[in-house]
């Protein structure tokens, strides 16, 4: 078989506190949290043991758990898990997820080793800082190798955690909430169905200023013939995951990637069962399954190898292998699949 282009590791959810077992809210699963660092342990030891060291690793957020807060142990729980995934000496791109905002605020995550906006000075890309600091995301893109490129997105852009109280986004967030919700704790789905579960206070949104920043990325890639990966925290199409974990405005998400016939995959977290779907417009929807509910005896990381025509995924433990193939169906520039395709049967 022919070398890929390029590989990269990706793994999601390990929520590491020094803590013994315990369980997600329902009760339905374990959540082993003192495991989750034997796990990242031996994904990092597998990854260095492939015949091609991966490029990167992607880590889909949600790195340590929020009980770090309550123990006061989040500066010493980060410090453990990044120097174990540091330990493979290869440059780790990092999400942040809701759980990053229960032990941080994003100054503080601005100024850590979780900003990995920099981590490849030389090839990254952020958003000009225009605007209100309060206001700013967490976002910005790469090509590790020619005529490809990976977009970290910031699913909490839009959100009441995360944000400060007094900043537009907050407030614009509480207010969403109150209306979309009723349940006096916003964390909770009660009475809510199916896609609209997904207004709780654990989720978040991509704001205007984000769309239109990754819609300028993503021109610029449709015109140099790139191919796009894109990830984030939380997934943006209903079939990939439980709707409780989407993204608020997944539906303005989707069409923005939809009508880009760059984008050929959107990764994520958050949703610890996984999830996979291919899209209408042939985009891979990948949900990554969460370290923290990974029984010690298995898995849950994967190697992504990337080749010109399909991307091949060698899945560990609960993550399946899969190979994707990019979609042959050619959209119109600035048209979702969806439209375009209408337009053509004309
Ligand atoms: N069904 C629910 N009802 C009320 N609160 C919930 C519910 N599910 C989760 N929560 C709360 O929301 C927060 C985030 O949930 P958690 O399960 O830790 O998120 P994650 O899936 O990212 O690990 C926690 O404070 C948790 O107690």
């Amino acid at each position: 078989m022919e070398d890929p282009v390029f590989t990269f590791g990706i793994i999601a959810d390990i929520q590491y506190a020094d803590m013994d077992d315990g369980y997600n809210y329902t009760k339905t699963r374990v959540r082993y949290y003192r495991n989750s660092l034997s796990l990242l342990q031996g994904a990092v030891r597998e990854w260095a043991s492939e015949s091609v060291t991966p490029q990167f690793i992607l880590q889909l957020g949600d790195l340590i758990d929020g009980f770090n807060v309550s123990h006061k142990s989040s500066e010493a729980s980060l410090k453990k898990v990044l120097t174990e995934i540091e330990k493979l000496k290869t440059p780790v791109h990092h999400i942040w997820g809701n759980h990053e905002f229960y032990n941080f605020s994003r100054k503080q995550l601005m100024e850590s080793r979780l900003n990995s906006s920099r981590v490849q000075a030389t090839l990254t890309t952020v958003p000009e800082d225009g605007g209100d600091p309060l206001d700013s995301f967490y976002a910005y893109h790469f090509s590790p190798s020619s005529k490809f490129r990976l977009l970290l997105i910031d699913s909490y852009d839009f959100s009441v955690i995360g944000r400060d109280p007094s900043s537009d986004k907050h407030i614009k967030s509480s207010k969403l909430l109150r209306q979309k919700n009723p349940n006096e704790d916003k964390n909770s789905p009660k009475v809510l169905d199916l896609v609209e579960t997904r207004f709780v206070q654990f989720n978040g949104g991509i704001s205007a200023a984000q769309l239109s920043w990754i819609k300028a990325v993503l021109e610029t890639s449709d015109k140099n013939k790139e191919k796009v990966l894109v990830a984030g925290h939380l997934p943006v199409h209903p079939s990939s995951t439980d709707p409780i974990c989407l993204t608020w405005n997944y539906q303005e998400v989707l069409d923005l990637l939809q009508s880009h016939p760059c984008v050929v995959a959107y990764l994520s977290g958050h949703d610890h069962d996984g999830g996979y779907h291919q899209d209408e417009c042939g985009i891979h929807h990948l949900t990554f399954n969460g370290i923290i509910e990974t029984p010690p005896e298995s898995q849950a990381f994967g190697t992504m190898s990337v080749y010109q025509d399909k991307m091949v995924l060698k899945g560990r433990g609960l993550v399946p292998d899969r190979t994707l193939l990019y979609r042959k169906k050619q959209r119109m520039a600035g048209k979702s699949c969806r439209q375009s395709a209408g337009k053509m049967e004309k």
